[in-house]
């Protein structure tokens, strides 16, 4: 579902995130791992204000291992723990609980030493738009849980999904507003799939999205498309139409009279990168 952010919503989606606080123990952030940092929500660090974070590089099968790698690293630098997980098909889920107890140690040390029994863990999961929330929360629980809370204009009553022994989850998970000061950042987004084609133009986030790929993963590019002696670099924008041009001659996509169909020739590329067609990419690296 795609709604717009206006103030109003952000104030209220902040809002209803610190209600939920008060309810948990630890906040579960989830990135997309093509693009952490620009998938990252611009005020979370004061909307979960102290609250023990563990980072989830969600989507980790679609990104480059090596990056994912390097990201973890930069999160942990940071003093965050980070975890990367694929929610769709479960790798790295299971560990959630066991990551938590290690965030949490201390204050179940106190209760231990206060002779109190542990109670499960609860969490709340968060994050910007198609980051995979819901996915998680399925995987969690097991079972399909329609997810219908949160959004404006529309309350549900909140249960906990238990997880084992240790964990429970919240069933409505903190939705935030994606980024709106960085154009790039909204470039990576759109590409990427977290905010629709609508806004911005499929054509120019396939160009955008071209000259990354080129620039970082030219043999995939040209393997996949035929396509032989690709620059090393598209140093402007007349150089990934270009591709995209050659993209769409290789794979038919013609209008009459032969010329190219830019839009189809976009739709084809943005839709082998996010089914990961073109093979495990990311598209943003640590500063
Ligand atoms: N390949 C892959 N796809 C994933 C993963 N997690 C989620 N997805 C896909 O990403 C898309 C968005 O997932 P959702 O779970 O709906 O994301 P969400 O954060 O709940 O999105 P909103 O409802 O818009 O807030 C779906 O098509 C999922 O199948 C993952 O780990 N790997």
């Amino acid at each position: 579902m795609t709604i717009q952010w206006f103030p109003g919503h952000m104030t209220r989606a902040k809002r209803q995130i610190e209600e939920k606080l008060k309810l948990i123990d630890v906040v579960f952030e989830l990135l997309d791992a093509r693009i952490p940092q620009s998938s990252r929500n611009p005020m979370i660090d004061e909307i979960t204000g102290s609250k023990p974070r563990l980072i989830l590089l969600n989507k980790a099968d679609l990104a480059d291992p090596v990056q994912t790698e390097a990201w973890a690293r930069y999160f942990r630098d940071k003093g965050h723990a980070t975890h990367a997980i694929d929610a769709n098909i479960g790798t790295g889920v299971k560990d959630l609980a066991g990551k938590s107890k290690e965030l949490l140690q201390e204050k179940i040390q106190r209760q231990i030493s206060k002779g109190m029994k542990p109670r499960p863990l609860r969490a709340l999961i968060v994050g910007i738009p198609n980051v995979g929330k819901s996915t998680l929360i399925n995987r969690l629980a097991g079972r399909n849980i329609a997810i219908t809370g949160d959004r404006p204009g529309v309350t549900k009553g909140q249960q906990w999904i238990r997880f084992g022994g240790e964990l429970e989850l919240l069933d409505t998970p903190g939705i935030l507003w994606p980024r709106f000061d960085d154009p790039v950042a909204g470039f990576r987004l759109a590409a990427t799939g977290a905010i629709k084609e609508e806004i911005l133009h499929i054509d120019e986030v396939a160009c955008f999205v071209l000259k990354i790929l080129v620039e970082r993963y030219r043999p995939a590019m040209e393997e996949r498309y035929g396509l032989e002696d690709l620059p090393t670099e598209l140093p402007d924008m007349q150089a990934a139409i270009d591709v995209l041009e050659n993209i769409g001659r290789r794979r038919g996509c013609l209008v009459s009279g032969g010329n190219v169909d830019y839009e189809k020739a976009a739709t084809l590329l943005l839709r082998d990168l996010r089914s990961g067609k073109l093979g495990r990419m990311t598209l943003e690296s640590p500063e």
